[in-house]
């Protein structure tokens, strides 16, 4: 699978130009033929939270359903739609949404864990289930920003199955090196792609620090940005499942009467 990062810097408060530029990078990333498309986490509002929130975020998706279904058939590729500010039912979600080449939108998962630290809790509800999808026949996962430090959420992804671990964020420059170690070990001990996307630029006060990558399952760098917008792409070979997990098959010597 062919995959393309648009590792994109937002305007801070203004999702008109935001969806109108992430329109332009993607059909930008499209000139690579990728078979899916990723955006980084809460691109239309540029989010740390902001007073006026509800006002600017989506509803129920609609915005973000309505270009990306229209995108994702049009160029013929499965877009990750990053994830947006969203309200349901009256709360704030922080949501991704999952188009297939076909147009239709497959899958969407809410944040789960927020980012107490900057006070995401104040404004955000909590998603309260795990996500997997189907793209091109391969079983996938996404998974947003401060959920990678959850290691116990990306191993009940890769217990259930998943190949390719996708992840959306907003990471400060400040802990970039987190967001690199944080993403590698994720596909070296669970033995998956990660195709992580960050965004870049500022939103408020924040710096935003890049450094998007494509990994293999052996931790391997695929492709990796740097800290300015980009996109960048690159290829994961599925059979490389067959060559790890006859080698090192961390599934098989697991301790499950020890741990789950
Ligand atoms: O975990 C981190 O250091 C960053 C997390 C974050 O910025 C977020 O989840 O929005």
């Amino acid at each position: 699978m062919r995959i393309g990062l648009v590792q994109m810097s937002m305007e801070f408060a203004n999702p008109d130009n935001n969806y109108k530029k992430a329109e332009e990078l993607i059909r930008l990333a499209a000139k690579e033929n990728p078979d899916t498309i990723v955006l980084p986490e809460t691109w239309n509002t540029g989010v740390f939270p902001v007073e006026n929130i509800k006002e600017l975020c989506d509803k129920n998706g609609k915005q973000t359903i309505e270009l990306f279904s229209y995108l994702s058939k049009e160029l013929n590729v499965n877009i990750i739609a990053g994830s947006v500010v969203n309200e349901k039912e009256g709360e704030i979600y922080n949501t991704s949404y999952i188009f297939n080449k076909k147009g239709e939108c497959i899958a969407e998962y809410d944040k789960t864990h927020l980012f107490s630290f900057m006070h995401e809790d104040d404004y955000f509800k909590k998603g309260n289930r795990v996500t997997t999808f189907e793209l091109d026949g391969v079983k996938c996962g996404v998974i947003i920003c401060y959920d990678i430090r959850f290691l116990e959420l990306v191993r009940t992804l890769a217990l259930q199955g998943i190949k390719i671990l996708f992840v959306v964020a907003q990471w400060p420059v400040s802990r970039i090196k987190h967001w690199e170690i944080l993403n590698e070990a994720r596909a070296i001990e669970n033995q998956i792609f990660v195709a992580c996307v960050n965004s870049c630029g500022t939103a408020g006060e924040t710096i935003y620090g890049g450094h998007s990558a494509l990994i293999n399952p052996w931790g391997e760098t695929i492709a990796k940005a740097s800290y300015e917008e980009e996109i960048i792409t690159g290829d994961f070979d599925m059979k490389i499942f067959d060559k790890i997990r006859n080698t090192i098959n961390v599934y098989n010597d697991r301790r499950t009467d020890l741990y789950r």
